[in-house]
């Protein structure tokens, strides 16, 4: 395969394996699965994050009208899930491949040890070769203990795994630079660094079954790239959609990585949620953080500790108009850090190893 990844996470979207009358699509799930089979027999590592356990659960209950919106998502992906699963493992087996669930919630990512313990089960997967099949536990993760969609969860697992390569699925052939409905509208097939308008040219609207949207699917994918990952976005519902990219042989989107970063800067990269102190910077400080050298956060740029942390916690860095400029590891507690606000020739509050530009 042209692209010469080693290992890949491939995303698919409710609307690539969901019929328009809402029933699961099994002959696209049974497509998808053989070209999986094929990359993985050709020594590549796949994790797959799969959607559609509610969308399958619709098609199997039939639910009262009067049921508010939280319980009926639970209901139907509780039930949709193991129908998601087994159409999975069935269409594997006929492969001699064994699959496994993985649900998880925000919280299995809350803090550097449950992180590990993520990877930890995923790899011992991986080196028995299994082919994880992730989603998200719909039926114990409520408002906002939710990820966005699965599209951030697949941005998190690829970071974590260290892929060389995030491939997102949908029901379009890639970020258009206009709506994709209108003649005229062409595919983005290369996204390098942060692109400031990429926003203007996305639709607010979203497909008929998916969660985030596309904004929430370039703004994932220019993290995950600038991590040194390659983020692909391309049209689940085209026949040998995954082989021909993997052959780079399909127009799509491709967001072209960056220096790949350690895994210390991966993990801090996706933690925003669990932060807890707030630093605001003046702009001096801002521009050289930001600047792409090595450089730490020093007190003599802070000007506020917004909220309290200890020495080890992840806090946010933000600027002067409360912007988010990035996230690091405390290297000491808000008190030392109050006492040192301004002045020079102190100890980096954050060490640049420890550091994750978020610009
Ligand atoms: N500029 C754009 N380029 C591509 N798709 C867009 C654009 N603007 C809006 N969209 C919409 O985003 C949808 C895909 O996002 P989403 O509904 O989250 O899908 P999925 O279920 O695959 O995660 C497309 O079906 C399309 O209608
Ligand atoms: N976890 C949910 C899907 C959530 C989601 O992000 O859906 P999508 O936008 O179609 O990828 C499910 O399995 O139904």
């Amino acid at each position: 395969m042209k692209l010469g990844y080693k290992k890949i996470v491939v995303k698919v979207g409710s609307n690539v394996i969901t019929q328009a009358n809402g029933l699961p699509d099994e002959a696209r799930i049974k497509h998808l699965v053989n070209q999986l089979a094929d990359i993985k027999k050709q020594g590549i590592e796949v994790i797959l994050v799969s959607s559609g356990a509610v969308a399958s659960g619709r098609s199997l209950i039939k639910v009262s009208e009067k049921q508010d919106a939280v319980t009926t998502r639970q209901l139907l992906a509780a039930i949709g899930q193991v129908k998601l699963i087994n159409t999975y493992s069935n269409f594997f087996a006929a492969h001699n491949i064994q699959c496994a669930q993985v649900l998880v919630t925000k919280e299995d990512f809350r803090d550097r040890a449950h992180y590990l313990n993520m990877k930890n089960c995923l790899q011992i997967l991986l080196q028995n070769e299994v082919i994880p099949v992730v989603n998200e536990n719909d039926v114990v993760s409520v408002t906002e203990l939710m990820f966005t969609d699965n599209d951030e969860l697949a941005g998190l697992i690829a970071s974590m795994l260290n892929a060389d390569a995030l491939i997102i699925l949908s029901n379009v052939n890639g970020i258009y630079n206009g709506d994709p409905k209108i003649e005229g509208s062409a595919v983005i097939e290369e996204i390098n660094g942060s692109v400031a308008n990429l926003a203007s040219f996305i639709q607010t609207g979203k497909s008929q079954f998916g969660r985030g949207g596309m904004i929430t699917k370039s703004t994932m994918a220019q993290k995950v790239a600038k991590l040194g990952i390659s983020v692909h976005i391309a049209n689940g519902t085209k026949d040998d959609v995954l082989i021909s990219l993997l052959n780079n042989d399909l127009v799509h989107t491709r967001f072209v990585p960056e220096k790949s970063k350690s895994g210390k800067k991966k993990w801090i990269a996706h933690s925003e949620t669990a932060a807890t102190g707030v630093v605001k910077l003046n702009d001096g400080a801002k521009t050289v953080l930001t600047s792409g050298k090595a450089t730490s956060l020093l007190p003599v740029g802070i000007i506020e500790i917004q909220t309290d942390f200890l020495k080890g916690d992840i806090i946010k860095i933000i600027d002067e108009k409360n912007n988010l400029i990035g996230l690091g590891i405390a290297e000491y507690g808000s008190d030392k850090a109050r006492e040192r606000i301004g002045q020079k020739k102190q100890k980096a509050l954050v060490h640049y190893d420890y550091f994750y530009s978020a610009i």
